[in-house]
């Protein structure tokens, strides 16, 4: 039988639980329901969660006694004279009350055999892994050309990676019980109501706080002294598990414990850099820092063109002193209604901070790569260092050290200069060619700063390292040609009309991710009418990009947040990292560029446990060559979705609409997609989308990765000119891996 034939039956599954589906379906709507149960594995190992918590230490300490000890510790947020007076009981107190308290709190945990078990009841792996010196590496990378040690690097590559179980966090009370995190920050996060840490959270926040509390039970000294200097971390953790509390959290309690033994606590010193691939997830990170910071002075700053931070010239001169009055002030605004230019689509910016412009006072900077890099490059002399950063966060760290970002993200990393600086790196998708360059980047970062060596990297991996989206629903749809797709997708937005696109259980708020910016805007010129008036019309249906003005950008954001836009179409600008909590849907008008793609884009919904996420992907004729990576990644969330007990996330919640993604022979009837194929689409798109084919949804030029490459290209140059002229000697290479990350490129 033809193939075509086959695929036009579509791929959707009879519904298992007779009558009542779209009220079921309804109910299920991520945007119907109250705070989820956020965690998303339950395995049964034989442990459940906090009942058979032991205490190995000292049973008799009561709560009460608990709390009112930790309570005493010191309180960064005290009035000045009562933080006088603690700071004067505590060094007569001396050194011996710190040390019962440590010991105290080591009594609290959970030995080794007990994390293990809750550690893989929540299927958490962590791995302890060392940089190689920079002389290691030459050597392992002749071994691995030569076939017959191959075998024996396996051998040895196994020795630097070492299984860990540190403490998980149980519940967000044992952040300030036995973490002591500040008494502000966790009343803000008691606030926020959330009811348990998700895995990601579980698993990264203890070692990221107190390492050595973290490892308190951990026996095997290959462990604790590989963490004698601290280590980097890496997390791979679902889209919407929580990523971003996980790095903020431990960022603003660094910097609140700093500040504490400091004599001036109001004075702001830029400690914690945050760095994101869009303006859009910047923005919405540094307004969730700000919200955990509230009443804390800390100033957490998203970064905006034309703005100077503290920073310092190579001949140690401080780059100004922060002005009393911040001309540049973000405190309070709601950083969306003053956004610039989306650095994302990196270029040069057109104004840059001049020399009278006052340094801005932040603690913590979010910002997109490139915007910190022109600055600190910018003069053409030597570039600006950033001394007094400890703590560096690349959140979608694959985006920002694949070959689109990489010089940008390396030069900020590099302008790190703090010997104790420690890195993050957080996204739902890592492929090996990253991880490998992580840690030979952080090799040469530790030669460039004169180390012996480089701190080792603890990996964290939540569910399967592949990566795959398994709490939502995900579709496969097949159309023969472009305008059978329109038909499709409009159908999908009167969800009354009988046709197979309308049972697809899917209602607004939804996303609509096409390959373009002319793709986006001929889609929505297409569909703006489609909403009748007494709807809310044309109003209902927006369209976003990196080609539209700022203003208009950010107004967009605000109105799909308050529920005003009910079907935002747009580009792989909003694919990774934005947190729309209502999105009940992600359709790819377009087929995505990769595998990575397709999980960034469906992650869109279906975050923070919630459950009925639906991820409808269309493709046609011209896609069939490469839809096997999608199917694969559904294939793969569904198996993850069962193996987790019928549903990932809700806390096992039973009425879960079966997913009906892609079935086997489906699976087996797509064509392999060659690696040839592979790179033409993450770097081109696909081809018939592109310029000259006619019809207003076929109004292509440049694929996203294109434009984005020429205008990386063009930045980075210039960047990297300025910074090789004046950073002579340095080692601050890619490491030599080559490209392969499995990204489509951000925008259009
Ligand atoms: N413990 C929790 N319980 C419930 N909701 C949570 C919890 N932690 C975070 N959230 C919420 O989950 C949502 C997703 O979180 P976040 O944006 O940090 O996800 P993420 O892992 O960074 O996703 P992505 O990979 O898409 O960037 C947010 O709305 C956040 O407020």
């Amino acid at each position: 039988m033809d193939i075509l034939k086959i695929l036009s039956r579509g791929t959707k599954r009879p519904a298992k639980r007779a009558g009542g589906a779209s009220n079921a379906q309804s109910n299920l709507l991520p945007s119907a329901g109250s705070l989820p149960h956020a965690q998303l594995f339950h395995d049964d190992v034989g442990l459940s969660r906090g009942t058979k918590r032991r205490r190995t230490g000292n049973a008799e300490t009561k709560p009460d006694e608990a709390e009112e000890e930790e309570l005493s510790d010191i309180d960064f947020f005290a009035p000045k004279d009562h933080a006088k007076a603690q700071d004067s009981a505590k060094t007569s107190k001396s050194s011996k009350t710190a040390d019962q308290k440590a010991k105290a709190r080591k009594a609290e945990l959970l030995d080794e055999d007990e994390c293990r078990q809750l550690l893989r009841s929540h299927r958490l792996k962590l791995t302890l892994m060392k940089s190689p010196s920079s002389q290691e590496a030459k050597e392992k990378d002749k071994v691995k050309k030569s076939k017959k040690k191959k075998k024996a690097a396996k051998v040895d590559a196994k020795d630097d990676k070492k299984q860990l179980y540190p403490q998980p966090l149980t519940s967000f009370s044992a952040l300030r019980d036995t973490y002591a995190i500040s008494s502000r920050l966790a009343e803000n996060l008691e606030k926020l109501s959330y009811k348990e840490p998700t895995e990601v959270q579980m698993a990264s926040l203890p070692l990221l706080l107190d390492h050595n509390l973290a490892l308190g039970k951990v026996e095997d000294p290959d462990i604790v002294s590989g963490f004698e200097d601290g280590a980097d971390f890496m997390a791979v953790a679902p889209t919407g598990s929580g990523k971003t509390l996980s790095f903020l959290i431990p960022a603003i309690n660094g910097i609140m414990k700093k500040r504490a033994g400091r004599e001036d606590r109001k004075q702001h010193e830029l400690n914690a850099i945050v760095i994101a691939p869009t303006r859009e997830l910047a923005s919405q990170i540094a307004n969730e820092g700000k919200k955990l910071a509230m009443g804390t002075g800390l100033r957490i700053v998203y970064m905006r063109k034309g703005m100077r931070v503290a920073a310092e010239t190579a001949n140690s001169d401080k780059d100004g002193e922060a002005a009393d009055d911040d001309e540049i002030s973000d405190e309070g605004s709601s950083s969306e209604d003053e956004d610039d230019e989306g650095e994302d689509k990196p270029k040069p910016p057109k104004k840059t901070a001049s020399a009278s412009t006052p340094i801005t006072k932040a603690d913590i900077l979010v910002t997109t790569p490139m915007l910190l890099l022109n600055y600190l490059t910018e003069g053409g002399s030597s570039p600006k260092t950033l001394p007094n950063v400890q703590s560096l966060v690349l959140d979608e760290a694959d985006v920002l050290l694949d070959p689109l970002f990489r010089d940008q993200t390396v030069g900020i990393w590099s302008a790190c200069t703090d010997p104790d600086l420690q890195v993050s790196f957080w996204s739902a998708t890592m492929p090996s060619n990253i991880e490998t360059l992580i840690m030979a980047q952080s090799a040469a970062h530790a030669a460039a700063r004169g180390l012996p060596s480089a701190r080792p990297t603890v990996r964290l991996v939540v569910g399967l390292k592949d990566t795959a989206v398994p709490n939502v629903s995900h579709r496969l749809v097949y159309t023969a040609s472009e305008p059978g797709k329109l038909l499709a997708l409009r159908q999908l937005l009167r969800p009354a009309s009988s046709s197979s696109a309308s049972d697809v259980p899917l209602r607004p708020p939804f996303l609509v991710f096409t390959q373009t910016i002319e793709r986006a805007a001929a889609l929505h010129e297409e569909l703006k009418f489609d909403i009748p008036l007494a709807a809310g019309g044309p109003a209902r249906i927006a369209v976003l990009h990196s080609g539209l003005p700022d203003a208009r950008r950010s107004a967009v954001v605000r109105r799909f947040r308050a529920g005003e836009v009910w079907v935002l179409i747009t580009t792989d600008v909003l694919a990774r990292g934005v947190d729309f909590a209502g999105v009940n849907g992600v359709v790819s008008y377009d087929v995505p560029g990769s595998a990575a793609a397709y999980v960034h884009r469906a992650g869109r919904t279906g975050r923070a446990g919630r459950e009925g996420g639906v991820a409808v992907t269309f493709y046609t004729r011209d896609d069939i060559p490469f839809v096997k990576s999608v199917a694969n990644v559904i294939a793969l969330s569904e198996r993850q979705r069962s193996a987790a007990g019928g549903g990932g996330g809700g806390g096992g919640g039973e009425s879960k609409e079966s997913s009906s993604g892609v079935q086997q022979w489906l699976l087996d009837a797509l064509p392999q997609v060659s690696k040839e194929d592979r790179k033409k689409l993450r770097e081109r798109g696909v081809e018939s989308r592109r310029s000259g084919a006619g019809g207003k949804a076929r109004i292509t030029s440049k694929s996203a990765w294109e434009r984005r490459r020429e205008n990386n290209r063009k930045g980075a140059i210039e960047g990297s000119k300025r910074r090789k002229g004046a950073e002579e000697g340095g080692e601050q290479g890619d490491g030599g891996e080559s490209s392969g990350a499995e990204w489509g490129g951000l925008d259009d």
